[in-house]
């Protein structure tokens, strides 16, 4: 026997992911479909999997599932493209949303042009930063921790391009001083307010950007005087802007949400088997 689940393919600056409207598709093993779904040559290909439900306490939620199965308390990007979904799929035609994640409610603010919300803003709530690690000769800088429900490690260096990500990232993402791991972040400032940081994110390795990272990135920017409240985040695969509201100590982002594909799967529930018919 088949079972088709429909899909649509999105991403936020690049952060792409798998998006599953779960009222109509239920998933019951989420973690197991992040994994096989969001692989390159077996599987659709993305930077993990977010599904988008209903919720007693907000307009609609949202779960996000990395590439490695593990799931995340909030996905910035992610709630940006949920944002854009539920408008553009006639969920709501609301403009200004709440949504249910298990970092608390999120505020989106959709920004439409004609029928296309084209930009979203999310409250994303304070940030917590969690203290400074001076990594004592073992790495040749001084690193900040915030949390944005979930961790990060926010690294400044005068020449972005002299990091090897691919080999650092991985070695702080499992630090023994992350007991839930990290997302790992590496910024330098190129311009007043004007940041660019690259990511290796915490169950999925690169992506093209992180929401909830450049979130703590602006705010270990402003922490150690090296920017001002409001900020522009320029990551691999595009900009957000980042303020952190003086009056609510609320962090606004904003940023740009794009559908790149609806498909289908079709899965043979003997064998488990995946086709992927787009
Ligand atoms: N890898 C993250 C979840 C995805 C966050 C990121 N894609 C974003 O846009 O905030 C974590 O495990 O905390």
């Amino acid at each position: 026997m088949t079972r088709r689940i429909k899909f649509t393919k999105m991403h936020g600056a690049g952060n792409d992911y798998i998006y599953v409207d779960t009222t109509q598709y239920p998933i019951a093993d989420p973690e197991k479909k992040a994994i096989e779904w969001s692989k390159f040559h077996t599987g659709i290909g993305s930077d993990g999997l977010i599904l988008i439900g209903s919720s007693d306490k907000a307009d609609f939620s949202m779960r996000i599932f990395n590439a490695d199965g593990s799931e995340a308390m909030m996905c910035g990007n992610g709630s940006r493209c949920v944002g854009k979904y539920v408008y553009e799929y006639g969920l709501t035609d609301k403009t200004e949303i709440t949504l249910d994640t298990l970092s608390g409610i999120k505020i989106l603010k959709l920004h439409v042009e004609g029928e296309t919300v084209t930009a979203v803003t999310v409250d994303m709530g304070s940030p917590l930063e969690t203290g400074e690690v001076h990594w004592k000769g073992k790495y040749p800088f001084q690193s900040t921790k915030v949390s944005m429900g979930n961790p990060h490690l926010v690294t400044f260096v005068d020449d972005i391009t002299q990091i090897n990500l691919p080999e650092i990232g991985p070695e702080l993402e499992n630090h023994p001083l992350f007991p839930d791991r990290t997302n790992v972040e590496f910024a330098q400032i190129v311009g007043k307010d004007t940041i660019r940081m690259r990511v290796w994110e915490r169950g999925s390795g690169i992506t093209q950007a992180c929401g909830t990272g450049a979130c703590a990135t602006a705010v270990a920017a402003f922490i150690n005087g090296l920017a001002g409240r409001k900020s522009n985040i320029i990551m691999d695969g595009g900009t957000v802007i980042i303020e952190w509201d003086e009056a609510s100590g609320h962090i606004l982002m904003t940023g740009p949400a794009t559908k790149v594909f609806d498909g289908e799967i079709v899965e043979e529930v003997e064998n488990g088997e995946l086709r992927v018919e787009n």
